[in-house]
């Protein structure tokens, strides 16, 4: 388990972190959300040892985490650092080979990575010739190559397509299954929402909120309802106690003063025969991204 514990970080007069505690989980995918500047690439510069904390400290296993663990992280830093007259093949062997991988495995695990992440074609291409969705995919075959006991990105969605997010997902995915925890920041709040397992928000600087999606979910859970039905759901708005706040058709979202009011509304649409769903609404990361940073 990697965790960071009361980081404060100024750059001058500018406090970019403040005291920020959190935990990423063995085998669980956590997205960092935050808006531009919120100090996300801060905390993982100093998770990765790139910068130093003013106070604070980053444990692995309850250990303060040393320069040999951090040989056995997986880094994909926001500045990308591919060398761009390398080869993509030769680029990602040499980078395992550097974390110790004897020349034969190296060289198959690079290609075997190359080929999911969508670049088999590409092996022996310079990193410059690459389009720059696919200079992201390199990037993230460079981070992994070595099977990394812990991982950290720094925005690896930005910039792929949506048949290029499904892939780094499913590899992500699979290195949480290892065990890896897998801290990995994200703007993209739908791929954060259907990927994480967990979540933690930052905004100016200090955690807002974090815990499992469902947690958060449950916490930040909706008081409106959602009625569809396959019929014309206008009769909600005179049900006694509810207020309709939107309606469209079958479909009407609502807030209910009363448990009974509610059900009123379910009763009656039971009795018209044409219910197709009725839940409390579905509360969505941005919903509570919005809520929290507030
Ligand atoms: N080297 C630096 N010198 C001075 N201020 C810095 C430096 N690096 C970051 N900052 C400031 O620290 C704050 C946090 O920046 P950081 O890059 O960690 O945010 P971020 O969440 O990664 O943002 P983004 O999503 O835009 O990449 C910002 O106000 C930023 O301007």
């Amino acid at each position: 388990m990697l965790e960071l514990h009361d980081l404060t970080k100024r750059y001058g007069d500018r406090l970019a972190l403040d005291s920020v505690s959190f935990t990423v989980g063995d085998g669980r995918l956590t997205g960092f959300v935050g808006g531009n500047g919120a100090g996300k690439t801060t905390a993982m510069r100093i998770v990765l040892g790139v910068l130093a904390t003013d106070s604070g400290t980053v444990t692995i296993d309850g250990a303060a985490v040393t320069a040999t663990d951090r040989r056995r992280f997986g880094y994909m830093p926001e500045e990308r650092g591919l060398y761009p007259k390398m080869r993509v093949l030769e680029q990602t062997v040499y980078l395992a080979r550097l974390h110790g991988w004897a020349p034969v495995a190296a060289r198959r695990n690079a290609a075997e990575l190359l080929e999911r992440l969508g670049l088999g074609e590409r092996l022996d291409d310079t990193v410059e010739s690459l389009s720059l969705g696919n200079q992201q995919r390199a990037q993230i075959a460079a981070a992994l190559v070595h099977r990394p006991e812990v991982l950290v990105l720094d925005e690896p969605f930005s910039g792929l397509d949506p048949m290029a997010v499904e892939t780094v997902q499913s590899v992500l995915s699979d290195a949480a299954a290892q065990g890896a925890p897998v801290l990995f920041s994200s703007h993209q709040l739908d791929v954060v929402e259907r990927l994480c397992d967990d979540l933690v928000i930052i905004a100016d600087g200090r955690i807002r909120a974090a815990g499992s999606r469902e947690a958060l979910r449950a916490e930040h859970g909706s008081e409106r309802w959602e009625l569809l039905t396959t019929g014309d759901a206008g009769w909600v708005r005179g049900v006694p106690g509810v207020d309709v706040v939107s309606f469209d058709g079958g479909w009407a979202l609502f807030e209910a003063s009363t448990e009974s009011a509610r059900h009123a509304v379910l009763a009656e649409a039971v009795s018209r025969g044409d219910v197709v769903s009725f839940g409390r609404e579905q509360t969505t990361l941005a919903q509570i991204f919005r809520e929290v940073v507030r």
